[in-house]
């Protein structure tokens, strides 16, 4: 059963002649109110906001006064009154509405302003679950669910950043045009959509529910870009309520405004780049169209840079680096050597900034830390007409139990490259073929419908690299290969071996897994099956 329209006919423009305040966020409220206040508003208001105010002198009504019920459970119930609601909601065009308030004493309230409880700022700060819980605004969305939904009459404002374009309003139309009315009516039920998606996020979080019947994703709009993938696409980026070290979380030191493209690179190259604790090594990692071209871990990040560079310089032009340290002036000085978009580290020295910031476009992007790449989370991909939501691969190669399928055991320098190569596998997209050497990639094949062509082509790339750099024998002699799934035929092995790969890594787990055993064995591999895949489309 759908509800009856009312014959609701809203006016052009409304005058503001009572505003009930209740914000969390006092940012600017002193000043509106009093501009408020100045242009003969009636201000009604709730304990801590209306104290705000009446301490700067300001003439306000505490919500007390008008419901005659005081503030009870720890303001759990201080505005969900008739007197409220009725008064955000009454129709004023609908004869039997206004005799509703007349005969109840509600009183019109033609502009709401409320910004909610920090749920968002609270669950960041990792505060306990009572103290979560208390964070979850009831009276604050009520009242901004009511009052968009009156928008006929009523203005709703959620957010600080529009108190003066209301007050221009009201200066320059003595009130509140019918557009702008439903322009905030919009937002307003996008703030509560937003904020009750973090809430069940939280709780689906929380109670470890893998698939909840309903889900909503929310975030708040951090900037709008230029385009989106293309030019005529538009976009925005919008930031989710995680404290996650990365591109979203990022503070951005220098350079121009980052393009979607490079927001999506530079979240590749960092979530790679954090795959390897700098405890370990330093590690760098450098991406083009979000996959890695080059990625090295070394003595020093300039030399794993150096390294990560050799694996594929021509693609690496104009690429996005993600270091695991602190960016220091050596390594500073390589990078802006050639062209890239973005460099992402966890910090910057004062040095390697005054060095980046010669190349003025540059974006230089500082986190702060470095992500857990084994922390629990969701990623969301949208299709037509839905979503799919699953876990992130947090996957890693250190928590699997290797087995060696072949006759040969690796050596203790090729088992360190298998994992490396393994690990850098995960963050290419499928399928996926990496040669390692010392630490480092030295051809990658990505994104190739056959895994034989991914392993010809980065095969082939690797021969590039070494005849540009005037070498005479291809950078895969002696490497070992990894593959993010398993080897369906032993073709792509053999492709591998004749690249001159001494040992496999993969998950295994194909019906010809014995044929592509005894390949391996003819060809004198070591081969070591995972069990865990890692596609990535
Ligand atoms: N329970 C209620 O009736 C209620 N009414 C408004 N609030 C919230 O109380 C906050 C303002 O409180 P104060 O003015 O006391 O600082 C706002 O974030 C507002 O959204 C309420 N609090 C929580 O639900």
């Amino acid at each position: 059963m759908s509800v009856a329209p009312l014959s609701v006919s809203a006016p052009e423009v409304v005058s503001v002649k009572r505003a009930l305040i209740s914000v969390s966020d006092k940012t600017g409220i002193v000043d509106f109110a009093k501009a408020l206040a100045d242009k003969g508003v009636e201000l009604v208001s709730t304990g801590g906001t209306c104290k705000a105010i009446a301490d700067a002198g300001i003439p306000v009504k505490d919500i007390s006064e008008v419901t005659e019920f005081p503030e009870i459970m720890d303001g759990r119930v201080k505005t969900l009154h008739p007197r409220v609601h009725g008064g955000l909601l009454g129709a004023r065009s609908v004869e039997a509405h206004s005799a509703a308030m007349k005969e109840h004493g509600i009183l019109e309230i033609d502009l709401l302003v409320v910004n909610l409880y920090p749920f968002e700022e609270t669950i960041l700060k990792g505060a306990d679950y009572a103290t979560t819980v208390e964070n979850i605004d009831i009276g604050g969305p009520a009242m901004i669910r009511a009052a968009a939904k009156n928008h006929a009459f009523v203005t709703t404002l959620v957010d600080p950043a529009d108190y003066a374009e209301i007050l221009a309003q009201i200066e320059e139309k003595g009130g509140i045009s019918y557009d702008v009315r439903k322009k905030f009516a919009a937002k307003a039920y996008a703030r509560t959509a937003a904020y009750d998606a973090a809430i069940s996020g939280w709780f689906a979080a929380e109670l470890e529910i893998e698939s909840p019947t309903f889900r909503a994703f929310g975030g708040e709009l951090a900037e709008v870009m230029r385009y989106g993938e293309n030019p005529h696409q538009k976009a925005g980026f919008y930031k989710t309520a995680s404290s996650r070290p990365g591109v979203a979380t990022a503070t951005q030191v220098q350079g121009k405004q980052l393009s979607y493209n490079n927001i999506n690179d530079t979240d590749a190259a960092f979530e790679l780049v954090c795959e390897f604790d700098p405890a370990v090594s330093p590690a760098v990692a450098i991406i083009k169209h979000a996959n890695p071209c080059g990625v090295a871990m070394g003595a020093t990040l300039k030399d794993a840079y150096v390294k990560a560079l050799a694996c594929d310089p021509v693609s690496a032009f104009g690429g996005i680096v993600a270091l695991n340290g602190t960016l220091d002036e050596a390594v500073a000085e390589e990078i802006t050597k050639i062209f890239v978009e973005v460099i992402i580290a966890p910090d910057a020295t004062e040095g390697a900034k005054a060095l980046v910031s010669k190349k003025k476009n540059l974006r230089l992007l500082l986190t702060g830390g470095l992500a857990d790449p084994r922390e629990e989370g969701v990623t969301v991909k949208s299709v037509s007409g839905g979503l799919l939501v699953q876990n992130r691969d947090n996957g890693n190669i250190a928590d699997i139990d290797l087995k060696v399928a072949t006759e040969r055991q690796p050596s203790e320098q090729e088992m360190a490259d298998l994992k490396f190569a393994f690990q850098v596998c995960k963050h290419v997209k499928s399928n996926a073929i990496i040669y390692v050497k010392d630490g480092a990639t030295v051809g990658i094949g990505a994104g190739q419908m056959s895994r034989v062509d991914s392993a010809r082509i980065a095969a082939r790339k690797a021969e590039d690299a070494a005849e540009a750099a005037g070498m005479t024998e291809p950078l895969t002699k002696g490497c070992v290969v990894a593959s993010d799934a398993f080897f369906p035929f032993a073709d792509g092995l053999l492709t591998a071996a004749e690249a001159g790969a001494t040992a496999v890594i993969q998950p295994g787990g194909s019906m010809r897994d014995q044929e592509v055993i005894d390949a391996a064995n003819e060809a004198g591999l070591a081969m070591v099956m995972t069990g865990m895949r890692h596609f990535r489309h």
